[in-house]
């Protein structure tokens, strides 16, 4: 059964205009059940350390996982290909489809839109791979309300302190966009540590004792859904 759903998404997919998943095929896909393995959604506040975490993941299980690509109305740049860094469509397209339910997140910077569409994570599944999304509150909250059945991590920080030490140590951000982050911070902690919300808490303190739990909890739940029949790539 897996199989034949596989074979009948793929066939959709392929059959959108512009090789955009989920823009012009949506009724159709969004109503099967989503092939392959859970997406992963890890959740927690910038400075917090998820794209370390992710990173030694990466570097550990090379083949296992992947990222979804993107959607977006700006125009491409000099080498960025559609359908590898971004699908770059046009605007009221993109707008029809989030009205039409399709995205689990969007953002408008500088005047584009950009988003993550249901399709674009089953195009991973699809692959067998585990579709990692590095998401905001709104995000989590959007794709719980999906069939995609993700499996939610939420990463937490020790303090709001420290948190800002890390982001300072990164020196990645504006004192203005620190401020930003640094503000939201506690709501989204409240919302992370609010039963229920999340399948997984990790404390982030000692990142390797952080990483060590979460990759454990994270091949625990492939293993589970390998014995259920599915087939991921662990290695
Ligand atoms: N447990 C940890 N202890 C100390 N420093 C850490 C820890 N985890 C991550 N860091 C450092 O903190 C900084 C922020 O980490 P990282 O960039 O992984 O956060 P992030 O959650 O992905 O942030 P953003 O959402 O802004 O991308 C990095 O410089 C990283 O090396």
């Amino acid at each position: 059964m897996i199989s034949f759903l596989y074979i009948v998404n793929r066939a959709l997919s392929s059959t959108s205009i512009g090789s955009s998943p989920g823009i012009t095929q949506s009724v159709l896909t969004s109503k099967m059940t989503a092939p392959g393995p859970r997406p992963l959604v890890l959740c927690g506040p910038s400075g917090s350390g998820k794209s370390t975490l992710l990173k030694r993941l990466f570097a550990e299980y090379p083949n296992t996982f992947g990222f979804s690509i993107s959607h977006t109305t700006r125009k491409p740049r000099e080498g960025e290909e559609h359908g590898v860094h971004y699908y770059f469509v046009e605007r009221p397209d993109m707008e029809a489809a989030i009205a039409g339910d399709e995205f689990i997140e969007t953002a408008e910077f500088t005047g584009n839109l950009y988003g993550t569409s249901k399709a674009a994570v089953r195009e991973i599944q699809a692959k067998g791979r585990v579709c990692i999304l590095d998401i905001e509150q709104k995000g989590v909250e959007q794709i719980r309300r999906t069939d995609l059945n993700p499996i939610l991590i939420f990463n937490n920080p020790p303090t709001i302190k420290e948190l800002e030490r890390r982001l300072r140590l990164r020196g990645s951000e504006t004192e203005e966009s620190l401020n930003k982050r640094l503000n939201a911070a506690q709501v989204e902690i409240d919302y992370g540590l609010t039963p229920g919300n999340f399948h997984k808490i990790i404390n982030n303190v000692d990142i390797d004792v952080a990483y060590q739990e979460f990759r454990d909890f994270v091949v625990q739940e492939l293993k589970k859904q390998e014995s259920a029949g599915v087939t991921i790539a662990l290695d």
